[in-house]
Protein backbone atom coordinates (compact mmCIF):
# COMPACT_ATOMS: atom_id res chain seq x y z
CA UNK A 1 0.00 0.00 0.00
CA UNK A 2 0.77 3.56 -0.16
CA UNK A 3 1.14 5.36 3.14
CA UNK A 4 2.07 9.11 4.24
CA UNK A 5 3.47 9.31 7.65
CA UNK A 6 2.94 13.27 8.60
CA UNK A 7 4.90 14.12 11.85
CA UNK A 8 8.61 12.79 11.48
CA UNK A 9 9.28 12.92 15.44
CA UNK A 10 10.10 9.58 17.47
CA UNK A 11 6.45 7.87 16.83
CA UNK A 12 5.92 9.21 13.41
CA UNK A 13 9.63 7.82 12.41
CA UNK A 14 9.06 3.88 13.99
CA UNK A 15 5.96 4.12 12.76
CA UNK A 16 6.96 4.68 9.06
CA UNK A 17 9.53 2.15 9.63
CA UNK A 18 6.81 -0.31 10.72
CA UNK A 19 4.91 0.25 7.50
CA UNK A 20 7.43 -0.14 5.32
CA UNK A 21 8.62 -3.50 7.06
CA UNK A 22 5.76 -4.52 6.41
CA UNK A 23 5.63 -3.88 2.83
CA UNK A 24 4.22 -0.34 2.44
CA UNK A 25 5.69 2.23 0.09
CA UNK A 26 5.78 5.15 2.82
CA UNK A 27 6.44 9.19 2.24
CA UNK A 28 7.11 10.94 5.27
CA UNK A 29 6.42 14.78 5.98
CA UNK A 30 8.59 16.27 7.95
CA UNK A 31 8.42 20.74 9.33
CA UNK A 32 12.10 21.01 8.40
CA UNK A 33 14.24 20.32 5.56
CA UNK A 34 17.04 18.86 7.26
CA UNK A 35 14.90 16.41 9.07
CA UNK A 36 13.14 15.75 5.23
CA UNK A 37 17.11 15.18 4.05
CA UNK A 38 18.44 13.44 6.50
CA UNK A 39 15.19 10.76 6.03
CA UNK A 40 15.59 10.82 1.97
CA UNK A 41 19.72 11.13 2.16
CA UNK A 42 20.83 9.13 5.21
CA UNK A 43 18.12 6.85 6.05
CA UNK A 44 18.15 7.98 9.71
CA UNK A 45 16.42 10.67 11.92
CA UNK A 46 19.53 11.21 14.50
CA UNK A 47 17.74 13.73 16.89
CA UNK A 48 14.57 11.69 17.45
CA UNK A 49 15.80 7.95 17.02
CA UNK A 50 19.74 8.36 17.49
CA UNK A 51 21.13 5.13 16.07
CA UNK A 52 17.93 4.04 13.91
CA UNK A 53 18.66 3.07 10.43
CA UNK A 54 15.22 3.30 7.69
CA UNK A 55 14.58 1.13 4.81
CA UNK A 56 15.66 3.01 1.57
CA UNK A 57 11.84 2.94 0.53
CA UNK A 58 11.18 5.29 3.46
CA UNK A 59 11.29 8.81 1.31
CA UNK A 60 10.52 12.40 3.22
CA UNK A 61 9.74 15.67 1.98
CA UNK A 62 8.49 19.32 3.38
CA UNK A 63 5.62 19.52 1.19
CA UNK A 64 2.21 17.97 2.71
CA UNK A 65 0.71 18.40 -0.69
CA UNK A 66 3.29 15.40 -1.67
CA UNK A 67 3.73 13.32 1.05
CA UNK A 68 0.12 12.00 1.10
CA UNK A 69 -0.01 12.32 -2.65
CA UNK A 70 -2.29 8.79 -3.77
CA UNK A 71 -1.71 8.13 -0.07
CA UNK A 72 -4.26 4.73 0.92
CA UNK A 73 -3.30 5.56 4.49
CA UNK A 74 -2.27 8.89 6.39
CA UNK A 75 -0.47 8.23 10.01
CA UNK A 76 -0.54 11.58 11.98
CA UNK A 77 1.92 11.95 14.66
CA UNK A 78 2.24 15.61 15.59
CA UNK A 79 1.43 17.51 19.28
CA UNK A 80 -2.49 16.66 20.49
CA UNK A 81 -2.59 20.25 21.04
CA UNK A 82 -1.35 21.77 17.18
CA UNK A 83 -3.66 18.79 15.70
CA UNK A 84 -6.37 21.06 14.39
CA UNK A 85 -4.26 23.78 13.25
CA UNK A 86 -2.39 21.46 11.10
CA UNK A 87 -5.51 19.95 9.76
CA UNK A 88 -7.06 23.71 8.87
CA UNK A 89 -3.84 23.62 6.18
CA UNK A 90 -3.68 20.28 5.27
CA UNK A 91 -6.95 18.50 4.95
CA UNK A 92 -7.78 20.01 1.76
CA UNK A 93 -4.73 17.51 0.18
CA UNK A 94 -6.04 14.61 1.68
CA UNK A 95 -7.16 11.83 -1.09
CA UNK A 96 -11.33 11.26 -0.82
CA UNK A 97 -11.24 7.91 0.18
CA UNK A 98 -7.80 7.51 2.69
CA UNK A 99 -7.76 6.25 5.61
CA UNK A 100 -6.54 8.68 8.11
CA UNK A 101 -4.74 6.88 11.60
CA UNK A 102 -4.02 9.19 14.49
CA UNK A 103 -0.90 8.32 16.72
CA UNK A 104 -1.38 10.69 19.51
CA UNK A 105 -2.35 10.21 22.89
CA UNK A 106 -3.80 13.54 23.94
CA UNK A 107 -7.45 15.27 24.78
CA UNK A 108 -7.93 18.84 23.23
CA UNK A 109 -7.59 21.20 25.85
CA UNK A 110 -10.87 23.83 25.71
CA UNK A 111 -12.92 21.71 23.49
CA UNK A 112 -12.36 18.04 25.75
CA UNK A 113 -12.41 16.51 22.34
CA UNK A 114 -10.16 13.12 21.70
CA UNK A 115 -7.94 13.29 18.80
CA UNK A 116 -10.04 11.19 16.29
CA UNK A 117 -12.78 13.52 16.69
CA UNK A 118 -10.82 16.64 16.13
CA UNK A 119 -9.61 14.25 12.95
CA UNK A 120 -13.16 13.99 11.93
CA UNK A 121 -14.06 17.53 12.75
CA UNK A 122 -11.45 19.19 10.99
CA UNK A 123 -10.28 16.74 8.03
CA UNK A 124 -14.66 16.00 7.46
CA UNK A 125 -13.38 12.37 7.44
CA UNK A 126 -16.32 10.08 8.47
CA UNK A 127 -15.98 8.37 11.58
CA UNK A 128 -15.86 5.03 9.92
CA UNK A 129 -12.07 6.27 8.05
CA UNK A 130 -10.59 7.07 11.34
CA UNK A 131 -7.99 4.45 12.63
CA UNK A 132 -6.67 4.72 16.33
CA UNK A 133 -3.25 2.64 17.07
CA UNK A 134 -2.21 3.07 20.68
CA UNK A 135 -0.91 0.40 22.87
CA UNK A 136 2.22 -0.35 24.92
CA UNK A 137 4.64 1.29 21.86
CA UNK A 138 8.03 3.03 23.31
CA UNK A 139 8.88 4.66 19.95
CA UNK A 140 12.56 3.33 20.54
CA UNK A 141 11.87 0.22 21.29
CA UNK A 142 9.78 -0.22 18.38
CA UNK A 143 12.46 1.16 16.32
CA UNK A 144 15.12 -1.43 17.36
CA UNK A 145 12.66 -4.19 16.31
CA UNK A 146 11.63 -5.10 19.85
CA UNK A 147 8.66 -6.90 19.86
CA UNK A 148 5.20 -5.60 21.05
CA UNK A 149 1.35 -5.89 20.39
CA UNK A 150 -0.77 -2.81 19.63
CA UNK A 151 -4.20 -1.98 18.86
CA UNK A 152 -5.86 -1.12 15.87
CA UNK A 153 -9.13 0.34 16.67
CA UNK A 154 -11.78 1.49 14.30
CA UNK A 155 -16.14 1.54 13.97
CA UNK A 156 -15.47 0.09 10.71
CA UNK A 157 -14.21 -3.20 11.40
CA UNK A 158 -12.91 -4.01 7.33
CA UNK A 159 -10.79 -0.91 7.75
CA UNK A 160 -9.12 -2.33 11.08
CA UNK A 161 -8.31 -5.54 9.60
CA UNK A 162 -6.84 -3.73 6.59
CA UNK A 163 -4.66 -1.75 8.48
CA UNK A 164 -3.83 -4.62 11.14
CA UNK A 165 -2.44 -6.35 7.47
CA UNK A 166 -0.64 -3.23 6.67
CA UNK A 167 1.46 -2.82 10.33
CA UNK A 168 2.44 -6.72 10.76
CA UNK A 169 5.87 -7.67 11.08
CA UNK A 170 7.91 -9.72 13.26
CA UNK A 171 8.12 -7.39 15.93
CA UNK A 172 4.87 -5.86 15.86
CA UNK A 173 1.66 -8.01 15.89
CA UNK A 174 -1.58 -5.36 16.03
CA UNK A 175 -4.73 -7.11 17.48
CA UNK A 176 -8.22 -5.36 16.05
CA UNK A 177 -10.90 -3.49 18.61
CA UNK A 178 -14.53 -1.50 17.76
CA UNK A 179 -13.72 0.26 20.85
CA UNK A 180 -12.39 4.01 19.28
CA UNK A 181 -12.78 5.76 22.53
CA UNK A 182 -11.94 3.57 25.19
CA UNK A 183 -8.22 3.34 23.14
CA UNK A 184 -7.69 6.60 22.96
CA UNK A 185 -9.10 7.26 26.40
CA UNK A 186 -6.56 4.76 27.43
CA UNK A 187 -3.45 6.45 25.79
CA UNK A 188 -4.41 9.90 26.94
CA UNK A 189 -5.20 9.16 30.77
CA UNK A 190 -1.85 6.75 30.70
CA UNK A 191 0.42 9.53 30.11
CA UNK A 192 -0.74 11.46 33.08
CA UNK A 193 -0.57 8.45 35.46
CA UNK A 194 2.85 8.03 34.18
CA UNK A 195 3.65 11.44 34.94
CA UNK A 196 2.23 10.97 38.99
CA UNK A 197 4.70 7.87 38.69
CA UNK A 198 7.99 9.66 37.88
CA UNK A 199 6.80 12.14 40.45
CA UNK A 200 6.81 9.32 42.99
CA UNK A 201 9.96 7.64 41.89
CA UNK A 202 11.80 11.08 42.36
CA UNK A 203 10.22 11.34 45.63
CA UNK A 204 11.67 8.27 46.13
CA UNK A 205 8.93 6.08 47.11
CA UNK A 206 8.95 2.30 46.85
CA UNK A 207 7.07 -0.04 44.78
CA UNK A 208 4.08 -0.74 46.89
CA UNK A 209 3.28 2.91 46.38
CA UNK A 210 3.66 2.42 42.47
CA UNK A 211 1.57 0.12 41.82
CA UNK A 212 -1.17 1.42 43.87
CA UNK A 213 -0.48 4.37 41.61
CA UNK A 214 -0.95 2.32 38.73
CA UNK A 215 -4.02 0.06 39.66
CA UNK A 216 -5.98 3.19 41.12
CA UNK A 217 -4.77 5.17 37.76
CA UNK A 218 -6.48 2.09 35.54
CA UNK A 219 -9.45 2.80 38.24
CA UNK A 220 -10.34 5.76 36.99
CA UNK A 221 -9.08 6.02 33.62
CA UNK A 222 -11.99 3.09 33.70
CA UNK A 223 -14.36 4.74 35.52
CA UNK A 224 -14.08 8.02 33.15
CA UNK A 225 -14.55 5.49 29.96
CA UNK A 226 -17.34 3.68 31.35
CA UNK A 227 -19.20 7.22 31.79
CA UNK A 228 -18.62 8.13 27.99
CA UNK A 229 -19.58 4.98 26.53
CA UNK A 230 -16.05 2.66 26.36
CA UNK A 231 -15.72 -1.05 26.90
CA UNK A 232 -14.31 -1.72 30.38
CA UNK A 233 -12.39 -4.84 28.59
CA UNK A 234 -10.68 -2.17 26.68
CA UNK A 235 -8.77 -0.80 29.71
CA UNK A 236 -7.68 -4.38 30.73
CA UNK A 237 -6.07 -4.82 27.35
CA UNK A 238 -3.14 -3.72 25.23
CA UNK A 239 -4.26 0.22 24.72
CA UNK A 240 -5.16 0.24 28.63
CA UNK A 241 -3.02 -1.46 31.15
CA UNK A 242 -0.31 -2.20 28.76
CA UNK A 243 0.16 0.79 27.49
CA UNK A 244 -0.06 2.32 30.86
CA UNK A 245 2.91 -0.24 32.34
CA UNK A 246 4.97 0.39 29.52
CA UNK A 247 5.12 4.37 30.15
CA UNK A 248 5.09 3.92 34.04
CA UNK A 249 8.28 1.55 34.21
CA UNK A 250 10.05 2.81 31.23
CA UNK A 251 12.89 5.15 31.29
CA UNK A 252 12.10 6.38 28.08
CA UNK A 253 8.77 7.17 28.65
CA UNK A 254 8.89 11.31 28.31
CA UNK A 255 5.99 11.51 30.83
CA UNK A 256 7.42 9.61 33.29
CA UNK A 257 10.90 11.67 33.13
CA UNK A 258 8.68 15.05 33.11
CA UNK A 259 7.11 13.92 36.13
CA UNK A 260 10.57 12.77 37.42
CA UNK A 261 12.15 16.92 36.84
CA UNK A 262 8.79 17.66 38.66
CA UNK A 263 9.25 15.40 41.81
CA UNK A 264 12.88 16.48 42.19
CA UNK A 265 11.12 20.27 43.13
CA UNK A 266 11.70 21.55 39.27
CA UNK A 267 8.91 23.90 38.28
CA UNK A 268 7.60 23.51 35.41
CA UNK A 269 9.20 25.88 33.03
CA UNK A 270 12.49 24.13 34.26
CA UNK A 271 11.27 20.46 33.25
CA UNK A 272 10.19 21.69 29.64
CA UNK A 273 13.64 22.79 29.47
CA UNK A 274 15.04 19.81 30.41
CA UNK A 275 12.79 17.66 28.03
CA UNK A 276 12.54 17.99 24.89
CA UNK A 277 10.28 15.70 23.53
CA UNK A 278 6.71 16.18 23.32
CA UNK A 279 4.96 14.77 27.04
CA UNK A 280 1.28 14.86 25.95
CA UNK A 281 0.34 14.54 30.01
CA UNK A 282 1.46 17.75 30.90
CA UNK A 283 -1.05 19.24 28.70
CA UNK A 284 -3.83 16.86 28.97
CA UNK A 285 -3.76 16.76 32.77
CA UNK A 286 -5.84 20.20 32.15
CA UNK A 287 -8.73 18.59 29.72
CA UNK A 288 -8.64 14.95 31.60
CA UNK A 289 -9.68 16.99 34.80
CA UNK A 290 -12.34 18.95 32.78
CA UNK A 291 -14.13 15.97 30.95
CA UNK A 292 -14.16 14.07 33.74
CA UNK A 293 -15.73 16.77 35.66
CA UNK A 294 -18.20 17.12 33.54
CA UNK A 295 -19.38 13.81 33.39
CA UNK A 296 -19.39 13.91 37.06
CA UNK A 297 -16.47 10.89 37.60
CA UNK A 298 -13.48 11.51 40.39
CA UNK A 299 -10.06 11.49 38.88
CA UNK A 300 -8.19 11.82 42.02
CA UNK A 301 -4.79 11.33 41.05
CA UNK A 302 -5.39 13.56 37.27
CA UNK A 303 -6.39 16.27 40.32
CA UNK A 304 -3.38 16.11 41.88
CA UNK A 305 -1.16 15.97 39.12
CA UNK A 306 -2.49 18.81 37.43
CA UNK A 307 -2.15 20.45 40.55
CA UNK A 308 1.44 20.01 40.77
CA UNK A 309 2.13 20.48 36.47
CA UNK A 310 0.30 24.13 36.47
CA UNK A 311 -0.41 24.98 40.30
CA UNK A 312 2.73 24.87 41.82
CA UNK A 313 1.91 22.00 44.19
CA UNK A 314 4.53 20.19 46.05
CA UNK A 315 4.44 16.28 44.89
CA UNK A 316 4.62 15.28 48.44
CA UNK A 317 1.87 17.24 49.69
CA UNK A 318 -0.42 15.45 46.79
CA UNK A 319 0.02 12.37 47.80
CA UNK A 320 -1.02 13.06 51.40
CA UNK A 321 -4.25 14.74 49.90
CA UNK A 322 -4.41 11.40 47.70
CA UNK A 323 -3.71 9.08 51.01
CA UNK A 324 -6.41 11.03 52.89
CA UNK A 325 -9.07 10.86 50.69
CA UNK A 326 -12.62 9.51 52.31
CA UNK A 327 -12.50 5.87 52.49
CA UNK A 328 -14.37 3.71 50.23
CA UNK A 329 -14.93 0.44 48.97
CA UNK A 330 -12.65 -0.49 46.27
N1 LIG B 1 7.18 8.53 21.32
C1 LIG B 1 6.44 7.48 21.57
O1 LIG B 1 6.97 6.46 22.02
C2 LIG B 1 4.99 7.49 21.30
C3 LIG B 1 4.29 8.65 21.10
N2 LIG B 1 2.94 8.63 20.88
C4 LIG B 1 2.19 9.84 20.62
O2 LIG B 1 2.55 10.34 19.33
C5 LIG B 1 2.40 11.76 19.32
C6 LIG B 1 3.69 12.38 18.79
O3 LIG B 1 4.70 12.04 19.70
P1 LIG B 1 6.23 11.89 19.31
O4 LIG B 1 6.44 11.58 17.90
O5 LIG B 1 6.80 10.95 20.28
O6 LIG B 1 6.70 13.38 19.66
P2 LIG B 1 8.02 14.13 19.19
O7 LIG B 1 8.14 15.31 20.07
O8 LIG B 1 9.14 13.18 19.07
O9 LIG B 1 7.64 14.61 17.71
C7 LIG B 1 6.60 15.51 17.44
C8 LIG B 1 6.62 15.85 15.97
O10 LIG B 1 5.62 16.85 15.74
C9 LIG B 1 6.22 17.97 15.08
N3 LIG B 1 5.57 19.18 15.54
C10 LIG B 1 5.79 19.86 16.70
N4 LIG B 1 5.02 20.96 16.72
C11 LIG B 1 4.33 20.97 15.57
C12 LIG B 1 3.40 21.87 14.99
N5 LIG B 1 3.03 22.98 15.62
N6 LIG B 1 2.90 21.57 13.79
C13 LIG B 1 3.28 20.45 13.14
N7 LIG B 1 4.16 19.58 13.62
C14 LIG B 1 4.68 19.84 14.82
C15 LIG B 1 7.69 17.93 15.47
O11 LIG B 1 8.46 18.59 14.49
C16 LIG B 1 7.95 16.43 15.51
O12 LIG B 1 8.21 15.96 14.20
C17 LIG B 1 2.03 12.17 20.75
O13 LIG B 1 0.66 12.33 20.83
C18 LIG B 1 2.47 10.98 21.58
O14 LIG B 1 1.70 10.83 22.76
C19 LIG B 1 2.25 7.45 20.86
C20 LIG B 1 2.89 6.27 21.04
C21 LIG B 1 4.31 6.19 21.27
O1 LIG C 1 2.78 6.35 24.42
C1 LIG C 1 3.88 5.90 24.58
C2 LIG C 1 4.17 4.45 24.56
O2 LIG C 1 3.08 3.73 24.10
C3 LIG C 1 5.02 6.78 24.86
O3 LIG C 1 4.89 7.31 26.10
P1 LIG C 1 5.66 8.65 26.46
O4 LIG C 1 4.96 9.72 25.64
O5 LIG C 1 5.49 8.89 27.89
O6 LIG C 1 7.08 8.47 26.06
Amino acid sequence: MRAAVIGSGAWGTAFAKVLGDAGSEVTMWARRESVAAEIRDQHGNEGSLPGIRLSKLITATTDLAEAVDEAEMIAIAVPSQTLRGNLADWAGFFPADATVISLMKGIELGTLKRMSEVIVETARVAAERVVVVSGPNLAPEIAADQPTATVVACTDEDRARQVQHALATPYFRPYTSDDVLGCELGGAVKNVIALAYGMASAIGLGDNTKASLITRGLAETSRLGVALGADPLTFAGLAGLGDLVASCSSRLSRNRTFGEHLGRGESLEQAQAATRQTAEGVKSCLSIRDLARAHSVEMPIVEQVEKVCHEGADPRVAVKLLMTREMKPE
